[in-house]
């Protein structure tokens, strides 16, 4: 399993090791003693999310929960390959408003650790592109929040592809009028 640097601090890239042989390959998808002795300490994981997108091009995000509920994840790409983004929204960071993309597919086997205080959202690369992600805290659809996921800044790989998005997401408010609850703890 390695851990590397993405392009914002606390932002992790973890690669579990997979054991190939003629049938196929094992790989301990999560493991809190690895990660630890490498000198990752991750919160406690309460809830697995798992979702499936079946069009390319479509875009869930950019999510958050806030306080008391706010939810660090851990996700990976079970099948297929999305484009994963992480928008820091911590109050007094010095990357506040960066945000990083990351391909995470079922062939690379990367996965992000994107702690609390950072948007999430993903784009699919590939039809039937499955995300599964461990989350720091429950569902709690009062403390639910969105911001419009084309108003971060964010690059999107779209190349003309035009985006498939929820009600909910493409009449979520934007960056510039967001009002985050988080801050930065240094
Ligand atoms: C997030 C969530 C949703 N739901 C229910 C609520 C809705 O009836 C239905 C679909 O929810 P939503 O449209 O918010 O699903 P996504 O657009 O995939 O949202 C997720 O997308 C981005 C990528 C995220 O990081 C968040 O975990 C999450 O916001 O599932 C639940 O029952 N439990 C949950 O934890």
């Amino acid at each position: 399993m390695d851990i590397s640097l993405t392009g914002l601090d606390d932002v992790y890239r973890i690669t579990p090791s997979r054991f190939g042989d003629h049938r196929g390959f094992f790989s301990e998808s999560w493991n809190k003693k690895t990660l630890s002795g490498l000198g990752l300490d991750l919160p406690e994981f309460v809830q697995d999310n798992h979702s499936i997108s079946s069009k390319v091009g479509t875009v869930r995000g950019l999510h958050f929960q806030s306080p008391p509920h706010a939810q660090g994840k851990l996700v990976r790409c079970g099948r297929g390959r999305i484009f994963d983004v992480a928008v820091d929204v911590r109050r007094g960071s010095p990357t506040f408003g960066q945000w990083i993309g990351e391909e995470l597919s079922f062939e690379n086997g990367n996965q992000l650790w994107i702690p609390a205080g950072f948007l999430h959202g993903f784009m699919t690369l590939e039809a039937d592109s499955e995300i599964i992600y461990k989350c720091t805290d429950h569902y709690a659809p009062e403390c639910d929040g969105a911001i419009k996921w084309d108003s971060c800044g964010v690059d999107w790989p779209l190349e003309g592809i035009t985006p498939i998005i929820s009600d909910k997401d493409e009449k979520a408010p934007t960056f510039e009028t967001f009002q985050t609850p988080f801050n930065y703890k240094g």
